[in-house]
C-alpha cells in the first residue's frame, strides 16, 4: 500500500517513468512511537512521486520548529532524499512501527509559506503533476540536493572610519570616488553590492580605488537590513502619463488590495511599461512587493534597466543568464521581503513573496510563458491564481493578447483597460503588403524595399530586417540527384551552417559535417537553397557596405553578454541595420527604427497547428511595433507570395483586434480553446507502433471511465502520429482530449490520470500528459 492511500485529498498525477513508488521506503527500523501517537510528518520528496510518504520526527530534537515548508533529509528506498514536509498529521494509514524516521531537518525556517505551498499544491493538481517534482520545479535548483541555504548575508561595503571622517571635497578630483564615499557613508550599515550595481552602474574599479585608499572596506550585510539606494544619478523622471495610461493605472489603483484581473490592452509603444513602472512605484511606496513575470526573450537588458532605474530597489532579477547562485541570492532577498520588486521569466510566478500586493505579466501571449517539459504549467494562468489565493490584482498586458485572454476581457471576467495610441508624439506605423511574386530579390529584398532602405539610411534612420530562420541555408541538394540533407534522426532536414560550418538539426541538435560531394552520387554540385539570417547578413554587406550591419538570433547571441553588447551598439546609433529572429520581436524599443521588412512569413500562414495563425499575426503586429516608436514616423513593408490570405488582409485592414474576432469565431465553430478545454497526452518510444497502441489502450481506458467521472461530453481524438513523427531518433504520437466544461475536464483527469499511470509500458516508452497545451507538435 503506498503511504497515503484513502488519505482524504490525495492527489495523484501523471507522470513520466518516474522511479516506481519503493516500498522499502516505509520498512522501518527506526524506534517505535511513544504510547500518545507521535506527530506524523507528511514528506513530498524531491521526485516525480504523487504521493506524499510518512515519516516520524528526527530522533535529535529539531533545531527549529517543525512547520510545513522546511526542508528534511529522509530514508527513501536504499537511499536517501530531500523532502518537504507538507502536513503535520496525528495519525498514518500505515503500521506506525514501520515508519521511518526524518533523518535531520536541512532549514532554519520554512521556505515556503502556507499561501506559497497552496499556490504550488493547486498547480500541481491541475496541472497533474507530481507534488515533489513541482515544489522542487519552484525552489532554486540547488535546494534539491541536501545542501543548507545559502550564506544569507549578502555581500557589500562600508565606509571604514577614515572613510567617515574625510572631507569630502578631498576627493573632488574624483568625482565618482567622492560620489560613492557620500552613499556609504549615509548607510552605516553598510551597502550591498548588487544594489549598488544595479542603481551605479559597473564601478568596480572606483570600489578599488577607494579600498586602496583605506576609505572603504567589504563587508556582509544581513538581510532585511540594505538600505535602499537612491535611484542612479542618470535616471530621469518619467514622462507625464497620458489620459488613457493615467485612467488604466487609476483603475489598477483602486483594486489594490482585493483580488481583480485586468487586461492590458495597449497597442505596441503605448506605454505599457510607463504604467507598469508607475503602479509598482505606488504598491512600494505602501510598503508592498511587486511581481513582474516576462517571457524568455522578453527580459531584455533595455528593460532591466528600464525598472531598475526608476524604482528604488532592491529589485530581485530571476533569468537564465545569472548563475545559479545569483539566482538563489536573488530569490532569498525576495522571500525575505527585502527585495520590493520581483522581475523574472516563467518560475518567478512561485518565488515566494510576503508582501506580495500586485503581478505584472507582460507579453502575456508568449508561449514561452508555458513550461514545455516536465512540469508542464503556465505562468500567466498560475499568475491569475496567485492574484486569486493573495487577494491581490493582476494584469496581463499585451498589444496582442492570447485570444484566451481577450474571451475573457470580452465577458467582463477580467478589467479591460485600453492604450489604443501610441505614447509621446509617436504614431502608428504604417503597414504595406509588397507581391513579390515575378518580383527579381536581391538578398531575398525586393527592388522596393532596397529602395526604402537607401531612402530611410540616407536620413540617417535605421532598418530592421525580420527573418525567422536563422543558419545560412535551410536546404542543400545535389543538383545532379535532388540528394537532400536529411537528419538521420529526425523527419526533418538538416540547415547549413556557416559559422561555425556543419549542418545542423534544430530539432535535435545532432550536427555534422559539410559534405564536399553528394553522399549519394559523389556529384560535385551542391546547392544551398534558401536563405536563413546568416546568409542574409553575408549578402547584405555587398548591397549596403557603407553600414552598420547588426545579426540577432540565437546563434549570434550564444555568448554570455553578446546579446547586451549588440543592443548597446543599436541603441548608441553604431548599428543601422538590425537583422533577426523573432528575437528580436518583442519588447525592444528602437527609437531610431522607421523601416521593418519582413523578408518571408509565408510559411507560417499555412502552418498546421490551430493557434498557427494567432501566434503569426502576433509576430506581425509585434514585429511591425518596432517601427516609428519615436518622433520619425515608421513604415512596415511585408513582402508575401499570397497577398489576399485572409489572415494579412484582415490584419491590413482592422488590426489585431478585427483579427482576434475572426479567429474567435472560428475558435467557437471548431469547438477550440477558449470554447472548450484541451489536454494532450504525448508518447514517444523507439519503435513507430509502441506510442499508438499505448495511446490506443490509454483511450480504450478513457472511454471507461468517462461515466464513472460523471464526465459526460469528454471527447477523445485519436491517437494520431505527432505532426513530426520521429524526432532525437524517437517515433511520437499524441491523443487529444477536449471538452467544453474546464471542470467536467479536470474531473476526468483526476480519474484517468493516475490510470494512466498503471498502464502497461513496452521498454523505452515515455509519456506525459498537458494540460492547456501550447504547442500542438
Ligand atoms: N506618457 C508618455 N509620454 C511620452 N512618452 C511616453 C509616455 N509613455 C511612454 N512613453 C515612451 O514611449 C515609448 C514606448 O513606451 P513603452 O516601451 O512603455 O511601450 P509599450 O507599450 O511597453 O511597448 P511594446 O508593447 O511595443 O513593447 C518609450 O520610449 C516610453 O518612454
Ligand atoms: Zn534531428
Amino acid at each position: 500500500m503506498q503511504s497515503n492511500a484513502g488519505r482524504p485529498g490525495a492527489r495523484q498525477s501523471g507522470r513520466i517513468d518516474g522511479p516506481v513508488v519503493d516500498r522499502s521506503a516505509l520498512v522501518s527500523r527506526a524506534p517505535t512511537p511513544s504510547e500518545s501517537g507521535p506527530a506524523i510528518l507528511r514528506v513530498a520528496v524531491a521526485a516525480p512521486l504523487a504521493e506524499l510518504f510518512d515519516y516520524l520526527p528526527p530522533v535529535s530534537p529539531a533545531p527549529v520548529t517543525l512547520t510545513p515548508g522546511l526542508r528534511l533529509l529522509v530514508p527513501f528506498g536504499r537511499g536517501r532524499r530531500v523532502g518537504m514536509l507538507l502536513r503535520i498529521a496525528s495519525h498514518t494509514e500505515q503500521d506506525p512501527a514501520r515508519l521511518k524516521r526524518v533523518e535531520s531537518v536541512l532549514d532554519a525556517r520554512p521556505l515556503l509559506s502556507p499561501a506559497d505551498l497552496r499556490l504550488i499544491e493547486w498547480a500541481a493538481a491541475y496541472y497533474r503533476q507530481p507534488i515533489g517534482e513541482a515544489l522542487f520545479t519552484a525552489l532554486p535548483a540547488r535546494l534539491r540536493d541536501p545542501a543548507p541555504v545559502l550564506d544569507e548575508r549578502i555581500p557589500g561595503i562600508q565606509a571604514t572610519p577614515a572613510g567617515l571622517t574625510v572631507a569630502l571635497d578631498a576627493l573632488n578630483r574624483a568625482p565618482r570616488q567622492r560620489d560613492l564615499l557620500a552613499l556609504a557613508r549615509a548607510a552605516p550599515a553598510g551597502l550591498a553590492l548588487a544594489d549598488l550595481r544595479a542603481s551605479q552602474g559597473d564601478c568596480a574599479a572606483t570600489l578599488r580605488a577607494l579600498r586602496a585608499k583605506g576609505l572603504i572596506e567589504t563587508c556582509h550585510l544581513a538581510p532585511g537590513l540594505t538600505p535602499s539606494l537612491p535611484p542612479p544619478v542618470s535616471a530621469l523622471a518619467g514622462p507625464a502619463l497620458n489620459a488613457d495610461q493615467q485612467a488604466a493605472v487609476n483603475a489598477i489603483l483602486g483594486a489594490l488590495g482585493g483580488f481583480r484581473a485586468f487586461l492590458l490592452d495597449g497597442v505596441t509603444g503605448s506605454g505599457k511599461t510607463e504604467v507598469y513602472i508607475r503602479l509598482i512605484e505606488a504598491v512600494i511606496a505602501a510598503g508592498g512587493q511587486a511581481l513582474v513575470v516576462v517571457p524568455e526573450i522578453g527580459l531584455t537588458p533595455q528593460l532591466r534597466a528600464r525598472f531598475i532605474q526608476r524604482l528604488p530597489g532592491p529589485v530581485a532579477v530571476l533569468h537564465s543568464a545569472l548563475n545559479a547562485r545569483e539566482r538563489e541570492r536573488n530569490w532569498h532577498r525576495a522571500a525575505l521581503g527585502e527585495a520590493t520588486l520581483v522581475l523574472g521569466t516563467r518560475s518567478a510566478v512561485f518565488v515566494p513573496l510576503p508582501r506580495l500586493a500586485l503581478i505584472l505579466v507582460d507579453e502575456e501571449h508568449d508561449a514561452s510563458l508555458k513550461q514545455q517539459e516536465g512540469f508542464r504549467y503556465s505562468a500567466r494562468d498560475l499568475a491569475v491564481r496567485r492574484a486569486q489565493l493573495t487577494g491581490c490584482p493582476v494584469v496581463l498586458g499585451s498589444a496582442t493578447p492570447a485570444l484566451e485572454t481577450l474571451h475573457n476581457a470580452r465577458l467582463d471576467r477580467y478589467g479591460w483597460l485600453k492604450l489604443p495610441e501610441r505614447a509621446g508624439l509617436a504614431r502608428p506605423p504604417t503597414i504595406s503588403l509588397l507581391d513579390i511574386r515575378d518580383q527579381p530579390l536581391q538578398a531575398g529584398l525586393s527592388s522596393v524595399l532596397r529602395a526604402d532602405m537607401r531612402t530611410e539610411l540616407a536620413a540617417g534612420n535605421q532598418v530592421l530586417l525580420f527573418l525567422n530562420r536563422r543558419g545560412y541555408a535551410p536546404i542543400l541538394t545535389c543538383h545532379a540527384c535532388g540528394w537532400v540533407g536529411g537528419c538521420p534522426h529526425c523527419d526533418a532536414r538538416l540547415t547549413l551552417h556557416l559559422n561555425p560550418r556543419k549542418l545542423w538539426c534544430h530539432h535535435c541538435g545532432w550536427s555534422q559535417p559539410v559534405p564536399s560531394l553528394c553522399p549519394a552520387c559523389q556529384g560535385s554540385d551542391l546547392r544551398r537553397l534558401g536563405q536563413g539570417t546568416e546568409r542574409l547578413e553575408d549578402n547584405l554587406r555587398p548591397l549596403f557596405p557603407e553600414v552598420g550591419i547588426a545579426r540577432i538570433d540565437r546563434d549570434s547571441t550564444r555568448r554570455k553578454g553578446e546579446l547586451d553588447r549588440l543592443l548597446g551598439a543599436v541603441s548608441r546609433g553604431e548599428i543601422q541595420i538590425l537583422l533577426g529572429t523573432q528575437m528580436l520581436a518583442k519588447g525592444h524599443d528602437f527609437p531610431g527604427v522607421t523601416l521593418v521588412g519582413i523578408l518571408d512569413l509565408d510559411h507560417a500562414l499555412y502552418a498546421s497547428d490551430f493557434r498557427a495563425p494567432e501566434r503569426t499575426a502576433q509576430l506581425i503586429v509585434q514585429v511591425a511595433g518596432r517601427a516609428g516608436r519615436a518622433e520619425r514616423p515608421g513604415r512596415v513593408v511585408l513582402q508575401t507570395r499570397h497577398p489576399e490570405h485572409p489572415l494579412l488582409q484582415s490584419l491590413l485592414r482592422e488590426g489585431y483586434g478585427g483579427f482576434a474576432t475572426v479567429a474567435l469565431g472560428e475558435r467557437r465553430d471548431a469547438e477550440l480553446p477558449p470554447f472548450a478545454h484541451l489536454a494532450l497526452v504525448r508518447a514517444e518510444a523507439p519503435g513507430a507502433s509502441e506510442p499508438l497502441a499505448f495511446l490506443r489502450a490509454a483511450r480504450v481506458l478513457a472511454e471507461g471511465l468517462i461515466e464513472a467521472a460523471d464526465a459526460p461530453g469528454v471527447h477523445l481524438l485519436g491517437p494520431i502520429p505527432a505532426p513530426m513523427e520521429r524526432r532525437a531518433g524517437r517515433y511520437r504520437a499524441q491523443l487529444l482530449v477536449q471538452c467544453g466544461e474546464r471542470s467536467r475536464l479536470q474531473r476526468f483527469l483526476a480519474h484517468w490520470s493516475p490510470a494512466l499511470r498503471g498502464l502497461s509500458r513496452t521498454k523505452g516508452l515515455r509519456w506525459s500528459l498537458d494540460v492547456d497545451p501550447q504547442e500542438m507538435l
